[in-house]
Formats: structure tokens, sequence, C-alpha cells
């Protein structure tokens, strides 16, 4: 049996206020607690994209001819694209979307008892990142790890087989997508499947996982101190995230600021995450993201984070070093990069990189 995500954070605790989650629909007024300032993050200010530019992350139509460029010219310059067609049947993106609405709104105290534990990563809470901010974030989530049946049944004693029968096949179809937008993404970097050894040892797709993320940002009274889920990057290879019809995921660039990502009934939005940057020695970027929240409509979101085996050890493509240099970042598995993300959060791509000799 490989080493499963399910024990990434068992020496490794974090302590999140799961018990401090609070009743939104109660609270008329924002807490000083939920309200950010730039000091509790840099770029919690920073200028907005101006609307006139346009400039937004692609969306691209899978089954375009030019699909590969396109992938391949998102992933360097904005970590982030859209896709259409991309053959993930549209009543399963409303059954997950169903699923998760239904899920946060059940009452606190039935979601409190699929609580995720401190070394847990399953089950019902506050994002993990939380222990990095003095303030609160205007969200709940539960994220999924193999699978939900023990957490589903105390959520839905009635109906829980049902709700794992979407999540099941949810994930089958997501992890297909997932490996094809990585060949697609790598082809165009000239990097086939001889080139890197894990992925070509089974063509069955055993040597990925993936965890589940759901989340919910409620109605918020005062959504311009607010802040849904904070800046961050993804430790995955590729994460596929589905949105309701609600804006609020910005993707950030250093040349235009927050850009706000707009949502397209049946698309989904896909981040580079950091491990891809890792195995594209650079040249994909992981893009730093947030969720902002609204006054008048609850956001729903759904993000399947997909990685390798944990014990997998990733490096950059031999291919795409160059052979006077050194390569950009030390190898490492994906649970050894979550411990580094656990401890160091979004230092961590740093922490690991090569420094060269100027
Ligand atoms: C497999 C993963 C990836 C995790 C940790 C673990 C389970 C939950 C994922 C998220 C989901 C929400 C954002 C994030 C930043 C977080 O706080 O929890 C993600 C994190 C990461 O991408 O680092
Ligand atoms: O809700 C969103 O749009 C972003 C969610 C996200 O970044 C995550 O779950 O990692
Ligand atoms: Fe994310």
């Amino acid at each position: 049996m490989p080493a499963m995500l399910t024990d990434v954070f068992r020496g490794h605790p974090i302590h999140l206020p799961h018990s401090h989650i609070p009743d939104f629909t109660s609270l008329r007024e924002l807490p000083d607690s939920y309200k950010w300032t730039p000091k509790d993050d840099l770029l919690f200010s920073a200028a907005p994209s101006p609307p006139a530019t346009g400039e937004n992350i692609p969306l691209i139509d899978l089954d375009h001819p030019d699909a590969t460029n396109q992938i391949g010219h998102a992933c360097r310059t904005w970590g982030a694209f859209q896709i259409s067609d991309h053959g993930v049947p549209l009543g399963l993106l409303q059954d997950i979307e169903f699923l998760t609405g239904s899920l946060f709104g059940l009452p606190v105290q039935r979601k409190l008892k699929s609580a995720r534990s401190e070394t847990g990563v399953s089950g019902y809470g506050v994002a993990r990142i939380a222990s990095f901010f003095n303030k609160q974030m205007w969200s709940e989530g539960f994220t999924i790890t193999g699978s939900p049946l023990n957490d589903f049944r105390k959520l839905w004693p009635q109906h829980h087989l049902n709700y794992c029968d979407i999540v099941e096949e949810y994930e089958e179809h997501m992890k297909k997508l997932a490996s094809k937008l990585m060949w697609l993404a790598l082809n165009s970097l000239g990097v086939s499947e001889e080139d890197i050894e894990w992925a070509s040892l089974s063509s069955d797709l055993n040597w990925a996982q993936a965890a589940l993320q759901l989340n919910h940002y409620p109605v918020c009274p005062e959504p311009d101190r607010a802040m849904g889920l904070a800046a961050h990057t993804d430790s995955t290879l590729l994460t596929i995230l589905y949105q309701n019809n609600t804006a609020g995921l910005q993707v950030f660039r250093d040349d235009l600021g927050w850009v706000t990502v707009p949502p397209f009934p049946g698309s989904l939005v896909v981040n580079v995450g950091d491990l891809f940057h890792i195995l594209s020695n650079g040249l994909f970027k992981s893009v730093l993201h947030r969720a902002r929240v609204n006054q008048t409509r609850a956001r729903l979101s759904v993000a399947f984070l997909w990685g390798p085996q944990s014990d997998i050890k990733i490096s950059p493509v031999p291919k795409l070093v160059s052979p006077v240099e050194s390569p950009l970042y030390q190898s490492v598995t994906w649970k050894e990069y979550l411990r580094t993300k656990a401890t160091h959060f979004n230092k961590a791509l740093s922490m690991i990189r090569n420094h060269r000799e100027e």
C-alpha cells in the first residue's frame, strides 16, 4: 500500500479554531476578528486589475485543434485558465453543487460531528491555511480524501450512499481530465510520457491521488473588509475548480494585480500548483489565488486537488534543465512538500529551491 494523504499531517498537528466556526447566518455585523487589513495580508488591498484592460485568464475549448499551445501559454503566463468542452457531464456538476449546498446547509452541530481532527486531513472545518493568519476567513470547508462514507453517514444518516456515489463519479471524471490536462501542458514543452519515469510506469493513473475540497462562502455583511480564502498557491500538480454562478475567485499577476475569474456556466477553472511548477523547472507558474465574498449571494466551490502518490519523488524534468545549470528545485514527494507547506506556507517553494551561483 503506498502512503496516502490521510497521514500527511499525523506528526504535524495544526491547531485550527473549529469550535469557533460561527453560525454565519446569524451575524448581522462583521466581527473584528474577521476584519482584514494590509497588515494581515500584504496583498490584501493590492490594486485590482483595471477593468478596462479586459485581461483575464483564457477560456480554452478542449476540442480546439490548438488547445495544446493555448494551455501551454496559459500555464506559462497565468498559471491558470478556464476550460469548456471538457467532457464532464453538466448533470454531474449540478449534482456536486447540490451536494455541497446541502452539506453546508446542515445545522452547525451536525456539521461538527464530522469535524476534521488536528492531525487529520478529511472532514469539516476552516481551511488548513487559517493557522497562518491572525484574522479569520469568511468561509467553511469540507475536505475529502479516500472514501467519504464514514463522514457522510454522520452528516446524512439517510442519504449518504447517494452522496458517496456522486463524489466517486466526480472524482473519476476529474482524475481523467487532470491527467489529460497535465499531458497537454507538458506536450506543449516537448515533454512526453517517456520523459517521466513514474508517470509512464502505469497507464491506469495509479500513480496519482487527490483530495476534494468543498468550500462555502456565506453572504457577508461587509465584504470589502472580509476575506473568503486568503491568498495561497495550491501544493498540487494541478487543481480543477468548479465554482457556482457567483464570482469570488481572483488570481494574482505581478503586472495586473488581482484579476477576478468570471464564472461561465459549465466551465471549469484549472490552476497550476507548486508541484507542476517544480516539475516544469519553473516554466509553469503556480498561481497565487484567493476568494473574496459578497453581500448578496452565497458562493460555493469544489476544488479537485490532484497530485502524485505520496512516495513519488517529483523533480524537474531533465529535458527542461539546461545542461550547464543545475535544476531549479530539489526533488520532493507530495507528502514532504505538504509538510514543508504546513510549516512554512507561502515560503515552501523558495525553501526547496537550488540557489545558483551568479
Ligand atoms: C492535499 C492537500 C492540499 C491542501 C492540503 C491537503 C488537503 C487540503 C488542501 C487545501 C484546500 C484549500 C486550500 C489549501 C491551501 C488548504 O488550506 O487546504 C489546500 C492545501 C494545499 O494545496 O496546500
Ligand atoms: O473558492 C475558490 O474559488 C478557491 C478555492 C481554492 O482556492 C481551494 O480550495 O484551494
Ligand atoms: Fe486554492
